[in-house]
């Protein structure tokens, strides 16, 4: 009497629940984002499934910026047999379309599993997964240098071949080292950061004139800790909100760099020089152009950011700051303990000229270094130029002589300036 539809209904139903509580298995869904911030679990099978392939892999995704070192990683749906103390587990990497437009696609791992093997996977599996992980990140070759695609919401890496290492680069040794002596306590004191309640990060302020390697200090950093780069411009955050979007779709163990504050956001400039400009400006009648180009960044919002209560999610975060005009900002990001460090990168000294001699000359020594560096006290030439004047030829003698000139014409000008 029953109609077959419903029958047919209260079959499937009963069949569900049936072979639900008496499956022998179970599934792990690992996701890319939890609560909101990147999921250190899923970036830890990110890094260890592709050491798993095996006969059973049906498909992988390789590819590499070099045709001898190919890379390899999991594309979606590809299945992976893993082996651990005698469980059998099948991974897969899946892709749902989401709908937040900032996160249009989410991915996640599933890890079947035997039902009986649930506890121990959860005890000893994901440790030794995230110890493996923990290894192969930190021999990893690439670095990779993020950018913000505003338009698709997302983070776009490209990989960072940056040449500069602290070697390299011409800057007083006793500040280089302090700067090294630093980062690793950084990197080492994660209990102490525990242990005294803060947040396991630190901020550095590079200013100084352009040229003077601002840049190049940031490469040395990441190229030291093996941190990928997330490059920042506060024009792509629409708003507060965005600004901590963008900030916890960032991973740990990386450097979040915003090049220019000065010049990034009137947030970060000191207010009573803005309002300066404006009054100046409201008598060139251009009070449109500047508001209407400002961000929707505020100022709090950028303190808050950089150790507020949104700035302790995720660990081991080095943030930095450049400008060429330090007294533009405004007095409050510059208070101390907001950016732990802040290092000047002056003109070139004679030490960083001797750097520079000796990597783009290979030369430690000549008789016209004395006269040179004399004329460096006084004369402010920026690294930059120096390495430019010493790229001209690989003839010592003839560039050494055409860089004493220009110091003169240098020395000139810069005392005709004072
Ligand atoms: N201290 C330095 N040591 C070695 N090379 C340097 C140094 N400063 C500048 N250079 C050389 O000059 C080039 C430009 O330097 P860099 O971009 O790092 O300067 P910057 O201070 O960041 O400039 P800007 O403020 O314009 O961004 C570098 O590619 C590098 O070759």
């Amino acid at each position: 009497m029953v109609p077959k539809r419903v029958q047919d209904y209260m079959f499937s139903i009963l069949s569900d629940s049936f072979s639900r509580y008496f499956s022998p298995n179970f599934t792990f869904i690992i996701e890319e984002r939890w609560q909101a911030v990147d999921n250190e679990t899923f970036r830890a099978v990110e890094a260890y499934l592709p050491t798993r392939v095996g006969p059973a892999t049906d498909s992988l995704l390789i590819g590499s910026n070099d045709p001898h070192n190919l890379e390899q990683s999991i594309p979606v749906d590809c299945k992976i047999i893993d082996k651990f103390e005698g469980m059998e587990l099948e991974w897969s990497l899946r892709s749902t379309e989401a709908k937040k437009y900032f996160h249009r696609e989410r991915r996640y791992f599933r890890l079947k599993c035997k039902k009986s093997d649930r506890e121990r996977i959860m005890k000893s599996y994901f440790t030794y997964i995230a110890d493996i992980a923990k290894t192969i990140i930190s021999k990893r070759e690439n670095l990779y240098i993020n950018t913000y695609d505003q338009e698709a919401g997302i983070w776009d890496s490209t990989v960072f071949k940056h040449p500069a290492t602290f070697d390299t680069l011409a800057m007083e040794p006793k500040l280089k080292q302090e700067i090294i002596k630093d980062l690793n306590a950084f990197v080492e004191r994660r209990d102490f950061f525990q242990g005294v309640g803060r947040a396991w990060k630190r901020g550095y302020l590079l200013y100084g004139p352009p040229g003077t390697g601002k840049s190049s200090l940031v490469a040395a950093i990441a190229n030291y800790l093996r941190y990928n780069i997330y490059d920042l411009q506060l024009q792509s955050a629409r708003s507060d909100a965005d600004l901590r979007r963008i900030l916890t779709s960032t991973t740990n163990r990386s450097i979040l760099l915003v090049e220019d504050i000065d010049c990034s956001t009137k947030a970060s400039r000191d207010r009573t020089r803005i309002k300066d400009e404006q009054e100046e400006d409201s008598e060139d009648e251009q009070t449109h152009k500047l508001s209407s180009s400002d961000p929707g960044v505020t100022l709090s919002g950028l303190l808050n950011f950089i150790d507020g209560l949104w700035s302790s999610c995720g660990d081991e975060r080095i943030i930095i700051f450049t400008t060429n005009h330090k007294e533009k900002l405004d007095p409050a990001l510059l208070r101390p303990g907001r950016m732990d460090v802040h290092v000047y990168m002056g003109y070139c000294t004679p030490a960083g000229f001797r750097k520079l001699a000796d990597a783009y000359l290979g030369i430690n020594d000549h008789c016209l270094f004395a006269t040179i560096e004399n004329l460096l006290e006084d004369a402010s030439v920026t690294p930059a130029e120096v390495a430019q004047h010493l790229m001209k030829s690989d003839q010592p003698q003839a560039i050494l002589e055409s860089f004493v000139e220009f110091l003169k014409t240098k020395k000139n000008e810069t005392e005709e300036g004072k």
